[in-house]
């Protein structure tokens, strides 16, 4: 018998490996950022990111988390009795089994949203799922990773994020805008890097501008200053 592995013929079957992923935490909060904000939403944040962008307030979510079965994550969903469910991370796209997980929340009737740094591909993410895609502008330091092809599979009911900065951080986000007519693809979102520029100063950029482009803050941060759990 030495060297294999004995499994009694009467023990649950285990999920097969490819139905896991990586998860940070389940979490049930009031969504702070983009089209669903205010909604009561469950979050799903998975763990690990390929990026490094330096003012991220996710850090946490880059290592460590837990294996959970795909079937399990939904359950857990369920638990909280929320319309809305939150896909994130770290980067979830990172995780190509994050696809069946998107798929399997909306095939159960809820309203997902997923936040994706736009570095990966989201050609293959389902239709239903409202995506939520940030373009990281320069003082991000991951410019350079922004796959500019994801535009093309951009639909309606998605949405452009921008996180901003500085005035530099601005003008490249305002230049992308025009260049890549955002503005006939998606709703375009542009919000302040949280404590890096003044809120204000950015809502007077825009008008001064007239950009169609919609403000934005984390309402998590205001509620509870970014406090864990929320
Ligand atoms: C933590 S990321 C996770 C999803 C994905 N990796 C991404 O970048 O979109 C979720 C959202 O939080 C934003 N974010 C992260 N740190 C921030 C900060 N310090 N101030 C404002 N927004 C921030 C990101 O730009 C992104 O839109
Ligand atoms: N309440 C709340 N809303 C959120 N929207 C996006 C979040 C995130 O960290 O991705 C987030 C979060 O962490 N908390
Ligand atoms: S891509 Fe998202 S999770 Fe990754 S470092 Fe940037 S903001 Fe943080
Ligand atoms: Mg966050």
């Amino acid at each position: 018998m030495s060297g294999s592995t004995v499994i009694p013929a009467d023990a649950a079957p285990a999920a097969p490996v490819a139905e896991r992923l990586r998860i940070t935490e389940i979490f049930h909060s009031i969504q702070g950022e983009a089209d669903a904000i205010g909604w009561p939403t469950v979050f799903v944040r998975l763990t690990g990111c390929p990026l490094r962008c330096v003012w991220c307030d996710t850090e946490y979510s880059f290592h460590g988390g837990q294996w959970h079965d795909i079937d399990a994550i939904l359950a857990e969903v369920a638990s909280h009795g929320a319309r809305h469910v939150c896909v994130t991370g770290g980067e979830p796209l990172a995780q190509k089994r994050c696809l069946i997980l998107l798929r399997k929340l909306c095939d159960a009737g809820y309203e997902v949203s997923l936040e994706t740094s736009g570095a990966l591909d989201v050609a293959a993410v389902d239709p239903r799922v409202r995506k939520v895609m940030d373009l990281k502008p320069p003082d991000s330091g991951e410019s350079a990773r922004n796959l500019w092809s994801n535009l093309d599979h951009l639909l309606p009911h998605d949405q452009v994020k921008f996180v901003i900065a500085s005035r530099a951080d601005f003008e490249w986000s305002r230049d992308a805008f025009a260049e890549h007519r955002l503005v006939s693809r998606c709703m375009v979102l542009f919000s302040p890097v949280h404590g890096k520029v003044e809120p204000r100063e950015l809502a007077e950029w825009i008008l001064a501008e007239r950009l169609p482009v919609r403000f934005q803050m984390q309402l998590h941060k205001l509620l509870w200053n970014d406090a864990a759990g929320h």
